[in-house]
């Protein structure tokens, strides 16, 4: 398997052009998946979200290409492109592992992090520019009667990829999966996370810095550029947000009136006053790298206002934050291979052999390129396969079979998919006691 830092990062480096992923995040029930849903009908019914010309266009919508990320979800409001729950069965995890709702999506998704190959892969193909499609030829009749043949229309391009995620923000930001899967879509497309937040339950100076708080977290966790989307203002409007992010003058008075205030039960009097008036002169450096938007998901307000905020955002992960990234890779690559070396060495030393090393590192390497070519052509092939439908559903059911797992697995340190599969293997029938999560995952090598 090639490791997503070793990919050709194609999307990314086809620069402006590039289609943004839109990763949303947000606690459960903020919104997510009604934000989701609007931003769906909005992209076919907006053909170009961050142009100034009318809805109604001749241009053809250039749908988006969306990912559902959480196994837990009953129904979506709208059609998922990839689908975790096509390739993990959340409640088949649960029961086997004897695992609660929390650790059931946390397994899902590790489960489903082990073929972020196949979907890099997928989402390269399905959002690549479109071939040129040749013009017919022109008929006899056509040419006497002095008629042009028309050009046939041109699939539009993909321009944004949507991203769902659970509800559990920590299962996903937190966990080993959430990370792989962020960045190996961060290493392939500027990425953009959008922060639900449920503006009627951000009112208080308290909730709305623990908000804050958490949403300081996911930007040092995700390191990527982040839109703080208040959701909801159709029931609350989200100018008092706005105001106490930018004016401390404003939090303060909004502070002070809570305290004065005695059915307040956010706000708070004493050390709890103090300290959230030092943290909002803290939060002061983190306000100023965030976009802030009000929407109502369910009325489709702020919508422009907020596409125009992902491309600025997107051009600022292609300004600031791509050569960051691209840093921190070469950094772990130089550091993954200095250790092989090193391992290489101390083998080397204790077989008593002197440099025979070069047939075996190109033997390996050669390997590990046939494979990667494998499986990124089994992924192809695959796709081709639901070709005709352009909102079909990639079934990633079909990457399931043992055969394709081992052959898309068999690097040399082991991948993440052979120790999953390797613990699934040694988990499976009934054995009581061993069905422990914290068995499963220590075979796995996670824990
Ligand atoms: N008034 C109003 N209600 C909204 C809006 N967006 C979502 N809701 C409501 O908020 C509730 C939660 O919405 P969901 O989209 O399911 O929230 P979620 O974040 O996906 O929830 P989880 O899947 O549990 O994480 C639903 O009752 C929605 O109808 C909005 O813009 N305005």
């Amino acid at each position: 398997m090639a490791s997503p830092s070793t990919q050709a990062p194609a999307g990314a480096a086809r620069g402006g052009d590039a289609p943004v992923s839109i990763v949303c995040i947000g606690m459960a029930g903020s919104g997510k998946t009604t934000f989701m849903q609007r931003l769906v009908s909005h992209l076919y019914t907006h053909p170009d979200p961050t142009s100034s010309t009318p809805a109604v266009s001749k241009t053809p919508a250039a749908p988006p290409y969306i990912l559902n990320l959480d196994p837990a979800v009953h129904h979506v409001p709208f059609q998922p492109n990839i689908d975790i729950r096509d390739s993990v069965n959340y409640k088949e995890v649960m029961k086997q592992f004897n695992l609660g709702p929390n650790g059931g999506i946390l397994t899902s998704l590790n489960l489903f992090a082990t073929k972020i190959d196949q979907v890099i892969g997928l989402l390269e193909k399905r959002t690549a520019p479109p071939e040129p499609t040749p013009v017919p030829e022109q008929s006899t009749a056509d040419f006497m009667a002095g008629k042009s043949t028309p050009p046939p229309a041109q699939k539009p391009a993909v321009k944004h990829i949507l991203v769902d995620t659970p509800g559990q923000i920590e299962v996903f930001v937190w966990s080993a999966s959430g990370e792989i899967l962020l960045s190996s879509l961060a290493s392939t497309f500027p990425t953009v996370i959008a922060y639900i937040i449920d503006t009627p339950r951000t009112t208080s100076t308290s909730t709305f810095m623990s908000n804050m708080l958490y949403a300081c977290s996911i930007l040092y966790k995700t390191k990527l550029p982040m839109i703080l989307v208040f959701n909801k203002t159709d029931a609350q409007d989200a100018t008092f947000a706005k105001e106490w992010m930018t004016d401390f003058e404003a939090f303060q008075a909004a502070l002070n009136s809570e305290e004065n205030n005695p059915e307040t039960l956010g706000g708070g009097s004493g050390y709890m006053s103090s300290l959230l008036n030092s943290m909002s002169l803290v939060l002061d450096e983190f306000y100023k790298h965030l976009s802030v938007v009000g929407v109502s998901a369910m009325t489709g307000d702020g919508m422009d206002e907020f596409f125009t905020s992902v491309e600025g955002k997107k051009q600022e992960f292609l300004r600031d934050y791509k050569p960051e990234l691209e840093r921190r890779q070469a950094e772990r690559q130089a550091d993954k291979a200095a250790h092989r070396e090193k391992e290489l060495g101390r083998l080397m030393k204790d077989m008593k052999v002197s440099s025979t090393t070069k047939p075996l590192s190109k033997k390996s390497s050669s390997k590990a390129g046939k494979e990667e070519l494998e499986t990124v052509s089994d992924a192809e092939d695959m796709d081709e396969a639901s070709d005709d439908d352009e909102l079909a559903r990639e079934n990633y059911a079909n990457y399931d079979s043992d055969e394709e797992i081992g052959d898309a697995e068999d690097e040399e340190d082991g991948g993440l998919e052979t120790r999953y599969q390797q613990a699934l293997k040694e988990n499976q029938g009934p054995s009581g006691d061993d069905f422990s999560f914290a068995r499963y995952m220590h075979k796995a090598n996670l824990g």
